[in-house]
């Protein structure tokens, strides 16, 4: 038998690695900032890289940009003529997020907004081929119904966090006051339920959940 390390470790081992300019990020991430661990990573970072390739698409919204770890990888997979719009409420990680944007290169396909992604999502009235939330937990259930309706028939939503440490599965015992673990927990239910969308759970890392528009 092997332990979930174990098989993670040789997982890791069998993808692509980070660019050099990915790799600095991560480490200066983790090196400076509080909550490095919110960033995506090596692993999931790549499956973001791929789905956008596979997806090639024109206009990609993420909600919740930290230092612009996952904007960079959901970028490399854009059409020529693509844009990522990326949302952040906290104007301290501007300079650093713009910065990398810069030396990678990507100034004219990154477009950063630095704000309440509640406020800002109403004013970027695009049609979304893939659209990755990675903001505050207990909103997801707003983000997404905000965001499903300007979604293409066909369109994807990655949603990151669905696993929540843990807390989300059926026998952890959460208290009534984490707001965030019921909420992640009600979010997962919802799009489970949700007719409009065909949607896969996939156990990596913290949780991502694939969503596809019908
Ligand atoms: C999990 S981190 C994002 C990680 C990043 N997507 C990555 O994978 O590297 C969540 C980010 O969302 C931001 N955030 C939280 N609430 C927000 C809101 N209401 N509007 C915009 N950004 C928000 C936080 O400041 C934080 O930087």
């Amino acid at each position: 038998m092997y332990s979930a390390d174990e098989a993670q470790l040789y997982a890791d081992r069998h993808t692509t690695p980070e660019s050099p300019l990915l790799a600095r990020l991560n480490r200066e991430t983790h090196v400076q900032l509080l909550h490095a661990r919110m960033l995506s990573g090596h692993a999931q970072g790549r499956l973001l890289s791929m789905l956008s390739h596979m997806v090639r698409p024109r206009r990609v919204l993420e909600l919740g940009t930290f230092t612009g770890y996952s904007a960079l990888c959901l970028a490399e997979g854009l059409a020529p003529d693509g844009v990522l719009h990326t949302v952040e409420q906290n104007p301290e990680l501007e300079d650093r997020i713009r910065r990398y944007v810069r030396e990678a290169g990507r100034e004219t396909q990154i477009q950063l907004h630095i704000g309440d992604a509640r406020q800002l999502l109403p004013t970027l009235p695009e049609t979304w081929d893939l659209v990755f939330i990675d903001a505050d937990k207990i909103n997801n259930g707003t983000y997404y119904e905000l965001v499903l309706p300007q979604v293409r028939p066909g369109g994807f939503l990655l949603i990151d966090n669905v696993l929540w440490g843990g807390k989300a599965v059926d026998s952890y015992p959460v208290k009534p006051a984490d707001k965030d673990t019921h909420a992640v927990r009600a979010f997962n239910d919802k799009v489970q339920a949700d007719e409009r969308v065909e949607n896969v759970f996939l156990p990596l890392r913290d949780g991502l959940l694939l969503v596809r528009k019908k």
